[in-house]
């Protein structure tokens, strides 16, 4: 290539190269192309991209917004990519994903016209989200159909956000509701919100499972994400509140038939419930702002919510106080806006809306309602529902769905389609596995032949990879007792006075205490709250901290209680144990045991005893050889024990003298009786065998 400043005067053309007679300025341009080429190339940039962004602005943009230059070149390949399907759409040779919402049903109402979303959803990758206020343990069947559609569009791939109101249920949503809510303690909302947080983390891994089972190559740009509102309501300034969202009008808000009704049907609206929907729509202006979230998606009682939203992010654009940012934010046209639509309402064959206040919910969690029976609910749905509810609640493409409807018409005995619904449904909230056991259950239970057409699995593999939930095996039968039980509930004595090894083993979360000793030195188990400037403190409720579990004095856990009674404990990525701290006298009259609980298995070796000295089975001595043996066992026990705490103590200055304390051991009064009683037993025939033995003798002398 010539160099571009080689040139010539051409023929009243200008100047032109002096080697290749190409006029001048195109030939400059040509130049600084294939120079931008080799760079490009250089960098492993593709062509579409080097078109779109010069290596000068590239490290510009890199530099200001403080990414690496790659994510900037495959932000702008994926838009190439967007750019290209919104074309494809508009041809008609690919489907517009708001089309397929409004096919299968899901879109009720909409804020923002039906035209604009349409449009926005071709053109652009948009963000969305869901919310839900963490009321209850779990989220139910109902919470589940808005959530269809974000997890739809997630496969698409637009950015989508699931929110847990860890703030927000503190107020408590008021809409259609005359009661005022109850308020919630501290405990039972750390408790909901750290249950419906890894409920939501369990879900977003099972939807990436069903996308991959269902062919949706994941891709680059595919973002997805659990936020919680208490980050931001944590440090947020009343005062910011009301001068930027301040400027709506009351009077909207007054007309809402929540307020309307509860002031007068109900005991009138506190400032606190009236105050909910701005909290509701300050949230979305927060993720709009920092995640470019322009949807929210909710139940059809959500409309006001989402609408209020709106207005709330339009009076914070308008009252931005730097005219540049407001330049940037402001809505120069309709596809600027921030839209939302909701589902319908779900109900039950009654027609009341499935929820908590209805006392019907249908629960996600599998130790509230388990998967065998999540299947057996989705089986006994009418025949007249279940082709929208397999539209409503599966990914199966309409095809295969009109398919299954057409089996199901040719013998609607076999419900072929209601299995399948119930299999698609337990796949998603539980696992495929969990859906292949109940299905085998079902099928063991009530079928007369073959019914349903189980489909295979496919992701066994990958959801233990990803996952260190225990995968239960397709053969075994889920039982409410055999299930892992995220929740336990633990003696107060256990928690202020024995080894954190000891309290993870007792949680369940490892097989011995010498194990979970080994897991807190390895720092591979956590627990619930945050240490601060040399100091545990104890969890915020509204949001999941976890800080490594390490060898402390026992003294130091109930540092990390929540409320006095809640501990939470993890193991790995997802293990979790939820612990209630009960006083001992409750624990023992639940009649509860845990791992590792001492004298437990001495207590039943001494009721055995116990019964056969009486009745004569077990001779004086061998019970005596076996108390004896007993007594040993937990004399080793006690002095493991000790040892642990006194290597802890090593180096670490104990509080008081700097050693180690030892203190007296405690004993169940249970267990000081059985003893007693034994003792006194054998005592008794010792003196029986001993007047026997005289008067034997005495006879032997008369
Ligand atoms: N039966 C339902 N059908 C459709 N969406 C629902 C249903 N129940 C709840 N939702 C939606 O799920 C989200 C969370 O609902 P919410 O926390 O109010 O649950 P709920 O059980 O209805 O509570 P409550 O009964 O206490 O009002 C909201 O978007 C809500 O509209
Ligand atoms: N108000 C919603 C939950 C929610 C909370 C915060 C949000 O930002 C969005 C939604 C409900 O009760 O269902």
């Amino acid at each position: 290539m010539a160099s571009p400043m080689a040139l010539l005067v051409g023929r009243g053309r200008g100047p032109v190269c002096r080697s290749c007679r190409i006029a001048a300025i195109s030939h400059n341009y040509l130049a600084r192309e294939a120079q931008r080429r080799s760079f490009a190339i250089a960098k492993g940039i593709p062509k579409e991209v080097f078109k779109k962004i010069s290596p000068k602005r590239l490290e510009k943009q890199a530099q200001e917004r403080g990414v690496p230059q790659k994510t900037i070149v495959k932000e702008l390949e994926a838009q190439e990519a967007w750019n290209a399907r919104a074309k494809e759409i508009k041809l008609g040779k690919q489907y517009n994903l708001w089309d397929l919402f409004e096919e299968r049903g899901y879109v009720k109402d909409t804020a923002g016209t039906r035209a604009t979303i349409r449009e926005l959803m071709r053109t652009r990758r948009i963000g969305a989200y869901v919310g839900v206020d963490p009321t209850a343990p779990s989220m139910h069947i109902g919470h589940l159909l808005p959530l269809m559609p974000l997890f739809w569009m997630y496969m698409h791939g637009y950015k989508a956000f699931t929110l847990l109101g860890g703030s927000t249920v503190k107020i408590g949503d008021p809409t259609d509701r005359i009661k005022d809510r109850e308020p919630m303690d501290k405990a039972a909302i750390a408790m909901n919100v750290t249950k419906i947080h890894y409920q939501m983390k369990n879900i977003w891994l099972n939807v990436e499972i069903q996308a991959k089972r269902f062919g949706y190559q994941r891709e680059w740009a595919w973002r997805r994400g659990i936020v919680n509102n208490n980050a931001w309501w944590n440090k947020q300034p009343l005062l910011e509140v009301l001068k930027r969202a301040g400027s709506m009008r009351v009077a909207e808000m007054l007309s809402r038939d929540t307020v309307k009704r509860k002031m007068t049907e109900g005991n009138g609206v506190s400032f606190a419930e009236f105050t909910y929907p701005i909290m509701q729509g300050w949230d979305w202006w927060e993720l709009f702002r920092q995640l470019g979230i322009q949807m929210q998606i909710g139940g059809s009682d959500q409309y006001g919510n989402i609408v209020t939203g709106i207005d709330v992010i339009k009076a914070v654009v308008d009252s931005e106080p730097d005219p540049q940012e407001k330049k940037k934010l402001g809505f120069k046209t309709p596809l600027d806006e921030p839209v939302g639509f909701t589902v319908p309402l779900l109900t039950d064959s009654s027609g009341a809306k499935f929820g908590k206040s209805a006392g019907n919910a249908v629960w996600l969690d599998k130790h509230m309602t388990s998967s065998f029976d999540l299947y057996g609910y989705f089986v006994r749905r009418p025949d007249a529902d279940v082709e929208q509810l397999l539209k409503l609640f599966t990914f199966l493409p309409s095809s295969e769905i009109a398919g299954i409807m057409a089996q199901q018409a040719e013998d609607p005995s076999k419900r072929v389609a209601h299995h399948r619904l119930a299999y698609e449904v337990v796949s998603l909230v539980h696992s495929e596995q969990d859906a292949q056991a109940a299905q085998q259950q079902h099928q063991l239970m009530y079928s007369k032949g073959p019914g349903a057409v189980i489909p295979p699995p496919t992701t066994t593999a990958a959801a233990e990879a990803e996952t260190d939930v225990p995968v239960t095996p397709v053969s075994a039968k889920i039982t409410h007792q055999n299930a892992p039980k995220p929740n336990v509930k633990l003696p107060r004595s256990l928690i202020f006075g024995k080894s954190i090894g000891r309290i993870l083993y007792a949680a369940g979360l490892c097989e011995s205490s010498s194990a979970g000793h080994r897991l807190a030195t390895q720092q591979g188990a956590y627990i619930g709250g945050i240490y601060s400037e040399g100091a545990a403190v104890s969890m915020n409720e509204a949001q999941v901290t976890w800080t490594p579990v390490k060898l402390w004095f026992p003294q130091e856990t109930q540092r990390y209680l929540i409320d006095d009674r809640l501990l939470l404990l993890r193991r790995g990525k997802h293990n979790v144990r939820i612990v209630e701290v009960v006083s001992d006298e409750e624990y023992a009259r639940l009649g509860l045991k845990y791992p590792g609980q001492p004298n437990t298995g001495r207590l039943r070796a001494l009721r055995e005893m116990l019964q056969g000295l009486k009745s004569g089975k077990t001779k004086p001595e061998e019970v005596r050889r076996m108390m004896a043996e007993e007594e040993e066992k937990e004399r080793k026990e006690e002095e493991e024990e000790m040892r642990r705490l006194e290597m802890q103590s090593e180096g670490q200055n104990a509080p008081g003298d700097g050693g180690f304390i030892k203190f007296p051991k405690e004993k169940s009064p249970e267990l000081s009786t059985l003893e007693k009683q034994l003792k006194e037993l054998l005592d008794e025939t010792r003196t029986t065998a001993k007047a026997e033995d005289k008067a034997k003798k005495g006879e032997a002398s008369f």
